[in-house]
């Protein structure tokens, strides 16, 4: 965590004290706590963070806290600290440390300013404060969802009603669709790598650069031709960043770490290739009659059985084109993250299977794409 970006923390947490509108009551701690430490000697560090976001626990007794790991995230350390009040309450909230060398992938400063505009208009958890290399946010209690909770229609209802609540946020600052700035920055990073271990150099070695370059440049100018809506969306839909609370009925949109202004479509058939799960089946790619039903809801959220065809014919050729771009977008994040994630996982082999998951789509989603150009359609 560099200067700049604690810089970052305090300037949004200011500005946020400036705008009542936004979290009134975000706070800011100039204190880091280091990634690597175990839980225990993690334990008084978040104390002592959490007493000095929040003056009204600064002198309660430490046996009043305690810490547990929700989730080591492939990017982040989650903790969630609870404290018992002296009035009796039970109050929990989230600790975020972001991963080491995230940077690489994920602009902060990008999603600081979203998630204070989206946690405003009542997304996700609430912030309430940031600090050195990391946030505190609201506990959500609800359940996080699993890949096959996404396809059963009513959840697929209100994923699509929600997303397009959510896209109709406004966030200050340039709307410039990101996408193919994030590709190009992605490309350049992981076109120049050389790795230490022998066997991820030689997988690598066995990546065309060249090729991906040029589908690259093929696909960005037929997706322009779409003219497909920009939105700000949340650009990674999975269901680890979908929780529902079943008894209220209420589903949550998190982590809007890869948040920014992008293509309508992108978002959509993003969320449609994570229907595979975490473990990449792309047979469960939803079929034409799954994605309609949520194209409906998406499109009309309070009348779905009247969207008129010629609308929804044009989010599904959107959507599935769009769809090509995701698998070379996260391809590409792949192999950054295999050269700079200190976590152990095989991003490599993500990277062959993102890309041939691409190849196996493209001609398909070409073909959709032109003949709707031309005017033929997409039967
Ligand atoms: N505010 C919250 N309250 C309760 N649980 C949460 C909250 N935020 C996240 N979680 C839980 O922690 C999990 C990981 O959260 P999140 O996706 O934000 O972390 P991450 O490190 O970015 O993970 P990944 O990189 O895998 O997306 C979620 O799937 C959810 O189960």
């Amino acid at each position: 965590m560099g200067a700049v970006e604690i810089w970052n923390a305090m300037e949004v947490a200011e500005e946020a004290r400036e705008n009542p509108n936004l979290s009134s009551d975000i706070r800011s701690s100039s204190l880091t706590v280091d990634h690597s430490l175990s839980l225990p000697h993690m334990k008084p560090r978040i104390i002592e963070l959490c007493k000095d976001l929040f003056k009204k626990w600064s002198e309660l007794d430490d046996s009043r806290f305690s810490v547990e790991t929700v989730s080591g995230g492939i990017t982040n350390l989650l903790l969630k600290a609870s404290v018992k009040e002296e009035s009796g309450n039970d109050v929990s909230v989230t600790v975020r440390l972001y991963g080491p060398n995230t940077e690489y992938v994920i602009n902060r400063e990008r999603e600081l300013q979203a998630i204070k505009y989206l946690s405003a208009a009542g997304f996700g958890a609430k912030l309430l404060g940031v600090f050195g290399n990391g946030m505190v946010q609201s506990f959500i209690n609800a359940r996080t969802l699993i890949e096959s909770d996404m396809r059963k229609p009513k959840i697929a209802a209100e994923i699509a009603k929600q997303l397009r609540k959510f896209h109709e946020v406004e966030i200050p600052g340039s709307k410039e669709p990101q996408l193919w700035i994030d590709i190009s920055k992605f490309f350049e990073k992981a076109s120049v790598l050389e790795f230490d271990d022998s066997e991820k150099q030689r997988m690598y070695k066995m990546i065309s650069f060249k090729e991906i370059h040029d589908e690259i440049v093929e696909l960005k100018e037929l997706t322009g031709l779409l003219n497909a809506p920009v939105v700000f969306a949340h650009n990674d839909l999975l269901c680890g960043n979908l929780m529902v609370n079943d008894e209220e009925e209420k589903l949550y949109l998190i982590d809007f770490e890869y948040g920014s202004y992008n293509y309508r479509g992108f978002d959509i058939g993003n969320h449609f290739n994570e229907y595979a799960g975490y473990d990449c089946d792309y047979s469960l790619y939803p079929n034409k009659d799954e994605q309609y039903h949520f194209f409906r809801h998406y499109l009309q959220p309070d009348n779905p059985l009247e969207v008129p065809d010629k609308d929804i014919e044009a989010l599904y050729v959107e959507s599935n084109t769009y769809m090509l771009a995701s698998h070379l977008y996260w391809a590409l994040w792949g192999i950054i993250q295999a050269k700079m994630s200190p976590i152990d996982f095989d991003y490599l082999n993500y990277f062959f299977l993102r890309y041939n998951e691409y190849k196996r789509q493209k001609e398909k989603s070409f073909l959709l794409a032109r003949s709707y150009l031309s005017g033929s359609g997409t039967r």
